[in-house]
């Protein structure tokens, strides 16, 4: 009952899949990680280093890294790491391997534009086979790597399965906590990247502690009214998942997302705040479809709707600004 698995993929060599891979050998496993890139499997191999996405950081030789989806073949259990809006490819490229039953822990944070899916719904859409689980909550890549203690929350409707994946992953460092609501940890994990811009951008402007302290507690009531309209229990939004997540990323220019929202919010374009940049910011893609789940489920976000203006260039930063601070007056609930 509960035993771990014991032959771990990864596919998505950026920063957080090669983190999770080492998390895995922190387990005591030896890890395939597939990389897109010829120059991450070569900097691997060679130098036990991640030189593109994961910069000084020492890998573990248990991480075997391949271009080839078919490596996969023999892993029980699979986590799938790719920008979000890439997740629907990566599964189609995995589908010739994937046999009945296969764990796949959907580990990237963001809402697929266009659908508005969230990566469960994308898993069963395309390998309707496989068995879901989500892993999220606070964990900056690089801190989760060099072994600093960092604690996720994996949800998985399926609570046998959920235990095992955690018990595969937990390790001295790693603290995976189980949860069944796998809506709430994607919508948190998902939505915290579009706040995380809305507070880079007062950062960037210099609006303060005050206005950055709003925004988390603001930005929390929002994220977690279209949450629970979606299906997610509150209870998972004040988790590591959720709040957790939201004050992370909302505090730390390891931020991809908070470090584009501070370039926005000191007068950038958001071509210019992305140029040269090789990681993702997945609120970037993720703001226009969270205003689409918002208007669907009936859901005010201001903040999000705000953040989506300034991304889409309706609106400036300070016209944004302006039109938070003049809505009518509210009554504070979550
Ligand atoms: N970096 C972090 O600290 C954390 C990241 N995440 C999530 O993990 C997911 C992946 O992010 P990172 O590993 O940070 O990536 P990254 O920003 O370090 O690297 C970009 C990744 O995108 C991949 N990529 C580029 N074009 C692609 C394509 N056409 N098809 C498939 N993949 C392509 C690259 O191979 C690379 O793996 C995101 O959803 C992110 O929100 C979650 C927790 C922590
Ligand atoms: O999800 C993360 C930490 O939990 C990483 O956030 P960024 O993608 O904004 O760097």
């Amino acid at each position: 009952m509960n035993e771990r698995f014991k032959r771990v993929g990864v596919i998505g060599a950026g920063a957080w899949g090669t983190a999770l891979a080492q998390v895995a050998t922190f387990a005591g496993h030896k890890v395939t990680l597939q990389a897109r890139e010829p120059e991450v499997i070569q900097s691997i191999r060679e130098d036990q280093q991640n030189h593109i996405y994961l910069k000084d950081v020492e890998l573990s030789p248990d991480i075997r890294p391949t271009h080839d989806f078919a490596d996969l073949a023999d892993c029980d259990l699979i986590l799938a790491v790719p920008p979000a809006q890439h997740m629907r490819a990566t599964l189609k490229a995995l589908a010739p391997y994937v046999k009945d039953g296969l764990a796949v822990v959907l580990c990237s944070k963001g809402i697929e534009r266009g659908t508005d899916a969230l990566m469960n719904e994308i898993l069963k859409e395309v390998l309707p086979q496989a068995r879901g689980a989500v892993l999220a909550g606070p964990s900056f890549a690089s801190e989760v790597a060099r072994g600093l203690p960092a604690a996720v929350t994996v949800a998985c409707d399926d609570a046998q399965l959920c235990a095992q994946i955690a018990r595969t992953l937990a390790g001295p460092t790693f603290r995976p906590y189980k949860s069944t609501d796998m809506i709430g940890a994607e919508a948190g994990g998902a939505l915290k990247n579009v706040l995380a811009i809305a507070c880079g951008i007062s950062e960037g402007k210099g609006l303060g502690r005050n206005a950055h302290a709003a925004l988390i507690t603001r930005g929390f009531a929002e994220m977690s009214r279209l949450a629970v309209a979606m299906g997610a229990q509150f209870e998972t939004m004040v988790g590591l998942c959720g709040l957790g997540d939201l004050v992370l990323t909302c505090s730390s220019t390891q931020s991809r997302n908070m470090s584009v929202g501070m370039a926005l919010g000191r007068g950038m374009t958001l071509e210019e705040a992305l140029a040269g940049k090789v990681s993702v910011a997945e609120g970037v893609q993720s703001a226009p479809a969270a205003v689409d789940l918002g208007r669907k489920f009936d859901v005010e976000l201001p903040l999000c709707e705000a953040v989506n203006s300034v991304l889409q260039g309706e609106m400036d930063v300070r016209t944004a600004i302006e039109a938070l601070l003049s809505r009518p007056l509210k009554v504070e609930r979550a």
